[in-house]
């Protein structure tokens, strides 16, 4: 494919076309957002699916049956992506959760409006760079940006936690999610949750982990979705001299944005 192809360009922003086809952006333009919605908001890569596990159950007080049933991409759909148009969202009871890798200010103008919540999931760019790596080795698009959620005027309804805060204590980031979504949870609830969130039983969980998305789109005999979730593996993946680099690009790109990262 050209890269006409396979990128579409929205609000500056290049993306996969495959994914983001012009009606469905219009329905994502048009979208009306309810207060009570959820948004689990990520740059690709640093915990998207990890927090759709994660949400649903703290919403559902750790009843598993949705993610036992139903794919990751069903639970918490993409707003922007085309399947989206078809899901009748707009039928769906409140609180409905979304995703979206989309940047704050390319948010449909409701956003603004209902002021729903925004869990915002970060991870270490390099590890972000890492696990991107491999994705592009097995799926049929890519897809770069910059991220500008740090930047949001309206921080109070928004949930900023990363990657690596999950990996270090899942058991306290579940409270903390469910605090923030405003779910009163037992200890031991919150403790089932964090169990079936861990890496090694997301794995196992067919409705999250993408095997049932055919080899032509994603070709998880060379590398799985769920591939390593572990902190730091960029360490194996980039030399001394182009970490150094990428920590040099990452540092001027960066210089604007006020926010303490935990891997600063
Ligand atoms: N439960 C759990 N624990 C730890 N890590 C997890 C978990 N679930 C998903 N992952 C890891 O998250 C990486 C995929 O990121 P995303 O889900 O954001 O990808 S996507 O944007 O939706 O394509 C990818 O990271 P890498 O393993 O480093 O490639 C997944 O393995």
């Amino acid at each position: 494919m050209t890269e006409a192809e396979l990128y579409a360009v929205y609000k500056g922003v290049y993306m996969p076309a495959l994914l983001h086809p012009p009606h469905s952006l219009k329905y994502y333009e048009d979208f009306s957002f309810r207060q009570d919605d959820i948004l689990v908001a990520t740059y690709p890569k640093s915990g998207t699916t990890w927090m759709q596990e994660i949400a649903p159950l703290i919403m559902s007080g750790g009843d598993p049956a949705s993610v036992d049933t139903l794919p990751n991409w069903d639970r918490v759909p993409w707003l922007e992506e085309q399947r989206s148009c078809v899901l009748n969202l707009e039928q769906r009871p409140s609180p409905r959760m979304f995703a979206t890798h989309f940047h704050y200010n390319m948010m449909p103008p409701s956003f603004f409006e209902a002021k729903p919540k925004v869990i915002y999931v970060m991870r270490n760019p390099k590890d972000v760079f890492t696990s991107s790596f491999h994705y592009y080795g097995i799926a049929s698009y890519l897809e770069p940006s910059t991220e500008l959620w740090l930047n949001a005027e309206d921080k109070e309804r928004i949930l900023y936690i990363s990657y690596e805060e999950m990996k270090m204590d899942l058991r306290d980031s579940v409270s903390r999610i469910a605090q923030f979504l405003e779910k009163s949870l037992d200890a031991e609830v919150i403790e089932k949750i964090a169990d079936r969130c861990l890496f090694k039983n997301m794995k196992q969980n067919k409705m999250s982990n993408y095997s049932t998305v055919p080899r032509e789109f994603l070709d998880q005999t060379k590398s799985e979705f769920l591939r390593k979730g572990i902190v730091g593996d960029w360490k194996n993946q980039l030399t001394v001299a182009e970490a150094e680099h990428f920590d040099a690009v990452y540092k001027d790109q960066m210089k604007d944005v006020k926010y303490k990262f935990v891997w600063d």
